[in-house]
């Protein structure tokens, strides 16, 4: 038996820490919505009860280590599954990059498995079980557009946001999530507005989006990789609509709705940053088939 899905970047257009908790993570509010840049899954049931991770990206573990290989492990666990499972994961999302590459192909490996191994779980379930593999896993099993506060993992969903393009550039350095929040100083911060930004999709106002985008971990990765500060000004000169880190970073994103100008953006960049893409805004479920 065989499946392919579907593993959309995400990114943050709002993302707000409210305070540290005694468990060493933070309270957040982040306003995420997924895009067109993903990965592939091919999952192939095995008859032997094994685990093998296989994707030709030299970053990707192949291993424990990979969330892919977490996702199946944990459902193997909870239901007692004697089935193996190949995953081949064809890897399109850059990596450590503020996208969740890693934890959504965490998600499609548990959306995928739920349907092949017949397991008949809801979306909550697995979003839920998803928590325990990571903070962003629980969003990236609802695919879609959502509020999602705690740690991360409970998920209010919201529409999708007006369509625009998306362009993106990570700068070639690697940050550590743990390293930005343990740096993050919440008295030294702007806070967005995640009730504006909520309204300004509930409404489909694309100005207001715009204007609202904002993300507190931003202040921390730019203050320490003055590389990702240069991407950010280089896009607000070259006249997107909104532009904005994701996550703890290092990929910033531009919101531009004009085709001509998202190419002209993208054409710049390429001049002096390697990993530029240029893609739809999703922020729905998609299918591969
Ligand atoms: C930066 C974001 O990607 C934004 O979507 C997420 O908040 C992080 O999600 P993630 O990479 O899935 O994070 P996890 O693997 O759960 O945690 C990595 C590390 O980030 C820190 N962490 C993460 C989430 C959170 N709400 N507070 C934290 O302080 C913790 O030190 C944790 O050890
Ligand atoms: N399936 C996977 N794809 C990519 N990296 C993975 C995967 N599984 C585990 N990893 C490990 O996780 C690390 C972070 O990769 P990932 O691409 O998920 O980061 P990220 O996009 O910054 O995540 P987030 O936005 O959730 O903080 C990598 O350095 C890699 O070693």
């Amino acid at each position: 038996m065989y499946l392919l899905e579907k593993a959309p970047a995400k990114i943050n257009l709002s993302l707000d820490v409210l305070y540290k908790r005694p468990d060493q993570y933070h309270e957040v509010e982040m306003v995420m919505t997924t895009i067109d840049l993903a990965d592939r899954i091919e999952l192939i049931v095995l008859q032997e009860d094994r685990i093998e991770i296989k994707s030709e990206n030299r970053f990707v573990p192949n291993d424990e280590r990979n969330l892919a290989y977490r996702a199946a492990k944990l459902l193997k666990d909870t239901f007692s599954i004697q089935n193996g499972v190949r995953i081949y994961i064809e890897k399109q999302i850059p990596v450590a990059a503020g996208l969740a590459g890693g934890s959504s192909d965490a998600a499609a490996t548990l959306r995928g498995l739920n349907k092949l191994w017949n397991l008949n779980l809801s979306t909550k379930e697995l979003a839920d079980l998803g928590a325990e593999i990571g903070s962003d896993v629980s969003f990236c099993v609802y695919d879609s557009t959502a509020l999602a506060s705690g740690r991360g993992e409970q998920i209010t969903e919201l529409p999708p946001p007006p369509a625009c393009w998306v362009v993106l550039a990570k700068p070639a350095i690697g940050v550590s999530t743990q390293t930005i929040y343990q740096n993050l100083n919440l008295e030294d911060v702007q806070h967005p507005s995640t009730k504006k930004m909520v309204e300004a999709i509930q409404q489909q106002r694309y100005e207001e989006i715009c204007s609202q985008v904002g993300n507190v971990l931003e202040t921390v990765t730019l203050r320490l990789y003055p590389e990702v500060k240069q991407i950010k000004e280089q896009m607000e000169q070259s006249g997107a609509d909104a532009v904005l880190m994701s996550g703890s970073g290092p990929t910033v994103f531009a919101l531009v709705q004009q085709e001509s100008r998202a190419q002209r953006m993208y054409n710049s960049l390429k001049g002096f940053c390697e990993e530029v893409y240029m893609v739809r805004m999703l922020g729905y479920p998609q299918t591969l088939d």
